[in-house]
């Protein structure tokens, strides 16, 4: 999808919002075990229950691998029901990929060819050649773990040489690469004090933001810090909305709390 497409929707719909897509079966609701596939038969529910109030969904890969065959199914009938029935939705293949140049071009080909995702999750460690078989594709993007939500961000994201963060450094050079207009960045929504700087650096990227509800980031703060011109965030909320009820009226109770996100965010919308 052009990115120009998803800044329409996300005008349209007056949302950020992306809704995550990680699929426990210990919480689904029990029914749902009942049927050959409780995971899309879950994601459908979710997804017609939520569409009209996002721009984008995630499914983390993990959740499905962690199935083994009937988890990789599981992921292809989701992407394709999003496709087929939702293309205006950007989706993303939350995969947190990359390795060298030939096995990278392979992952590229997984999730961009195959499975038709419109990005891909990938993480920077592995340096240039690692990530540029992604950008050679010239309709999809590219997403790079940028400054992550997770604690152990502190580890070896935030060391600093010659005054400047690692993760800094990482978004710097990342934008010398080639094709690096599709790259887009994930940044954790329990950073968002860092939001201000990022953006001097990032001016124009697009940035998705895991971390809000469940992790405990402010969506208020990452909206006021992160927002650029052409609006230029997917603030994703994964358990806080799928598993609102384990109960017959889960796709209902997630509804509520997807519209409950969009309004906050309207507030952030022209
Ligand atoms: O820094 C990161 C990168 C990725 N994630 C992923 O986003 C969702 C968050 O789920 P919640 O349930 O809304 O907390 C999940 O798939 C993570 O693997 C992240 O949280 N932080």
């Amino acid at each position: 999808m052009e990115i120009q497409k998803l800044i329409q929707q996300i005008e349209k719909k007056k949302s950020m919002l992306c809704v995550g897509l990680d699929v426990d079966l210990e919480k689904i609701p029990k029914h749902l075990l009942d049927h050959e596939d409780p995971i899309f038969e879950f994601n459908k529910a979710i997804i017609e229950a939520t569409q009209e109030f996002c721009v984008a969904f995630k499914p983390n890969t993990a959740f499905y691998e962690a199935q083994g065959l009937k988890g990789w199914a599981a992921l292809k009938k989701t992407i394709d029901y999003l496709n087929t029935f939702y293309p205006e939705q950007f989706t993303i293949a939350d995969a947190k990929r990359g390795d060298i140049g030939n096995t990278s071009s392979m992952y590229a080909k997984a999730f961009f060819k195959n499975l038709n995702f419109d990005s891909v999750t990938v993480a920077p460690y592995m340096g240039r050649d690692s990530v540029e078989p992604f950008l050679s594709f010239n309709d999809k993007h590219t997403i790079l773990l940028g400054l992550t939500s997770n604690q152990g961000s502190e580890d070896f994201q935030f060391l600093k040489s010659e005054d400047e963060f690692l993760f800094e450094n990482v978004l710097k050079k990342s934008q010398t690469w080639e094709n690096s207009q599709q790259l887009m960045y994930v940044i954790g929504a329990t950073k968002a004090d860092h939001l201000k700087s990022i953006r001097s650096i990032l001016p124009n990227s697009f940035l998705l933001i895991p971390g809000v509800g469940a992790q405990g980031g402010s969506l208020k703060e990452v909206c006021k810090n992160g927002m650029n011109s052409s609006y230029g965030l997917l603030i994703n909320s994964s358990r806080g909305i799928i598993y609102a009820s384990n109960q017959n009226d889960f796709a209902e109770k997630a509804k509520l709390k997807a519209k409950a996100l969009q309004k906050e965010m309207a507030l952030f919308i022209n």
